[in-house]
Order: structure tokens, then C-alpha cells, then sequence
């Protein structure tokens, strides 16, 4: 793929990130129990029983046997947790020392990459007279939820994408994994694409977009991300459950490759569940990204045949976020972390900017 670029200098900085913080919640809350599909807080085993006895229970967790299971898993997870950020930057310096890319020039985002409807779209936010009623007449608004698709990259592009990422996969190097639902993908953080890709993707592209979108949920003070690759085939992981991401906003761009089924199911906001949620299913289409708030529960439904690769954007706003940690609910707990931690800031008063609206997370 031509790009009129030389070789990209891989895993430069032009703007390091600094000073952001995780919150403490990372290491006891939202510990995901794969066998029983269920996320729960640990701080000791008495609180795990009195807390998650009855739940655990009616998932089919029943014998003494199956609970020290559970026990072992947690504090396996708690301890990769601790473990995470130290190891991801060991990764990373080998990685950027070592691997080889077979398109080097996919580092460094160009114009060339994105779809021109996107390109158009990204135009007309940053226009003076840009407002939402306008924006969605160019978009697709798919829910009432607030999901919206629009086409994001070209299909040459997503094509010469995971190309890379094969590259990558089959490399020898060393891989960490997304999530602990998604044990398939890339990191792309390791691979030194925020810097001249992710980071300019969200800043020039992404933010006039959702500043439309989204003002009330930080959509127009994204100042961080998490950004990786999903993938999902028969052999390996088929479908992701339900979940909120730790994220204000999110951009999930299909990738490819060929696949059936996999749809994505969008349910309740975190911050206002209901007795019956309404779920709605959302189809992938190749090379369109859907937009999403953070808090809406989702998850993936299995793939039928095929491979299925997502880029996944989680946006964040340091000014919502000091306020109230999306993880834990409650006000964040600072702790010090590598690279763009989990996206909060030290303010002086930790006041949020008076322009930011929090209505969505009351
Ligand atoms: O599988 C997908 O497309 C969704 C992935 C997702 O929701 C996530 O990683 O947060
Ligand atoms: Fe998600």
C-alpha cells in the first residue's frame, strides 16, 4: 500500500503521556469468573461468600471444591493485574527493539487510510455551523441508545491491517492479551501504534465527531485511550459477554476478515439498568466503525464460521472520570501506572471543568 511516506519511526513519542493515573478498584473489582460468566469484587473470602454466595451458587457454583476454584482464579487475576503494567512495558521495549513489521507503513495514520465518507464527516464537525441534527443526517444512527455506525477506514486498508497483525501473531515476540474476556488479539499499545496512529486517530479524527455525539459523557474532552485488536474464530475465542467498558466513549471498527454471525447486543446504560432491558443487535459490516457510550452494556454473540478482527478504541475523559471511577462508582482512588494508566488525572482540587454536563452519570 502506497502512502507517500517513508519509513515511520515506530514507536517514537512525539508526547509521551504523562501524569496519568489508574484507579486502586483495578486490583479488587470487576474480576471476571470466566466459568460462570459473573464479575465480582474481592477483598477476602469472607466478603467473596457473604457477597457472592447466592450468585455463585445458582450459576452452578455449589461444592467447596468449585469455591476454591473461584478463590484461585481471583487471585490468579489479581496478580497478573499488579504484575500488568511492569510486564506490558518489558513487552513493549522488546517489541519495538525486535520485531520486524511486514507494513511499516500502517505505524503512522495518512489520510489514505480512512474512508472518505469519514473524511467528509470529520470536515463538516469541525465546520462552524457543525451540529448534531447535521452529523446524524451524514451518520447512521442505529438505536435509540445512542449507537452510531459510520465508515471509518478503506477495505484496503483493513485488509493490509491485519496482515500486520498476522505478521505480529506469528512472530516470535512477545504478546500480551487485551482483557481477561478476550484472550485473542493484540495490544496495540506493545505493537507502538498509539503514537502516530491511535493518538492521532482520536485526537484529529475521532474528537470532532464525538464532541457532537456525546458532549455529556466527555465526548468532547477525550484526553486518553486503551486501544486493541479482538479476534474471534471457532477455535479460539467465539463470542464475549456482556459487559461496560472502561471507557467514556468507544469506537469497535470491523476489520475483517470473512465471518458469520458475531453480532454485537446492546443492552441498558450501567448508570440506569432496568427490571427487562431492551436489548438491540448490531450487526459488523467490514471497515464501518460503531460509536458507543462507554456505560452501554454489551457483549458479542458466538461466530458461526470464519475469523472475526475488531480494532477497539476505548476513549477517555480525564474530567468525567476523576469524578467518578466507571469502574468502582465511586470517587477514584489515584494510584501511579505506565503510559496513559487507566485515564484519570491529578487535578489541584480535582474539580471538574464547569463546561463538562455530568447528567448521564448521575
Ligand atoms: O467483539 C466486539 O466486537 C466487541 C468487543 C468489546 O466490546 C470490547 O472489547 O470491549
Ligand atoms: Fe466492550
Amino acid at each position: 500500500m502506497s502512502t507517500g511516506v517513508g519509513s515511520p519511526a515506530r514507536g517514537d513519542s512525539p508526547r509521551p503521556a504523562r501524569g496519568f493515573l489508574a484507579c486502586a478498584c483495578f486490583h479488587t473489582d470487576n474480576l471476571f469468573l470466566r466459568r460462570y460468566g459473573l464479575h465480582v469484587s474481592y477483598r477476602d473470602e469472607p466478603q467473596l461468600r457473604r457477597d457472592y454466595g447466592l450468585v455463585l451458587g445458582d450459576h452452578g457454583c455449589r461444592s467447596d471444591e468449585d469455591f476454591n476454584a473461584v478463590l484461585e482464579e481471583i487471585q490468579k487475576e489479581v496478580q497478573r493485574r499488579k504484575q500488568l503494567d511492569h510486564q506490558s512495558m518489558a513487552r513493549k521495549a522488546i517489541i519495538s527493539q525486535c520485531y520486524k513489521p511486514k507494513h511499516p507503513e500502517v505505524y503512522v495514520l495518512q489520510d489514505s487510510f480512512l474512508a472518505p465518507e469519514f473524511l467528509e464527516t470529520v470536515k463538516y464537525c469541525k465546520s462552524q455551523d457543525a451540529d448534531l441534527q447535521g452529523l446524524v443526517r451524514r451518520i447512521d444512527s442505529i438505536s435509540d441508545k445512542r449507537i452510531y455506525r459510520l465508515p471509518v477506514f478503506s477495505e484496503e486498508f483493513c485488509r493490509v491491517f491485519i496482515e500486520e497483525l498476522e505478521n505480529f501473531e506469528q512472530s516470535e515476540m512477545p504478546k500480551g492479551r487485551p482483557n481477561t474476556m478476550n484472550n485473542y488479539g493484540v495490544l496495540l499499545n506493545e505493537l507502538g501504534l498509539y503514537e502516530a496512529f491511535i493518538t492521532p486517530l482520536r485526537e484529529k479524527y475521532l474528537q470532532p465527531i464525538t464532541s457532537l455525539l456525546y458532549p455529556d459523557c466527555g465526548g468532547g474532552s477525550l484526553d486518553s485511550h486503551k486501544a486493541f485488536i479482538v479476534k474471534y474464530s471457532l477455535h479460539e475465542d467465539l463470542d464475549l459477554s456482556s459487559h461496560y467498558d472502561n471507557a467514556e466513549v468507544t469506537l469497535n471498527v470491523s476489520l475483517g476478515k470473512e465471518f458469520t454471525e458475531g453480532n454485537l447486543y446492546f443492552g441498558d446504560l450501567r448508570q440506569a439498568p432496568t427490571p427487562v432491558p431492551k436489548y438491540v443487535e448490531i450487526e459488523h459490516v467490514v471497515s464501518q466503525g460503531l460509536l458507543h457510550q462507554g456505560g452501554q452494556i454489551h457483549g458479542a454473540l458466538p461466530v458461526a464460521s470464519g475469523e472475526r478482527w475488531n480494532l477497539i478504541v476505548w476513549m477517555r475523559s480525564s474530567a468525567v472520570r476523576n469524578q467518578l471511577c466507571p469502574m468502582c462508582n465511586k470517587k477514584p482512588e489515584l494510584v501511579d501506572a505506565e503510559g496513559f494508566g487507566d485515564g484519570f488525572t491529578r487535578s489541584p482540587e480535582g474539580d471538574m471543568p464547569k463546561t463538562v454536563d455530568l447528567c448521564s452519570l448521575i
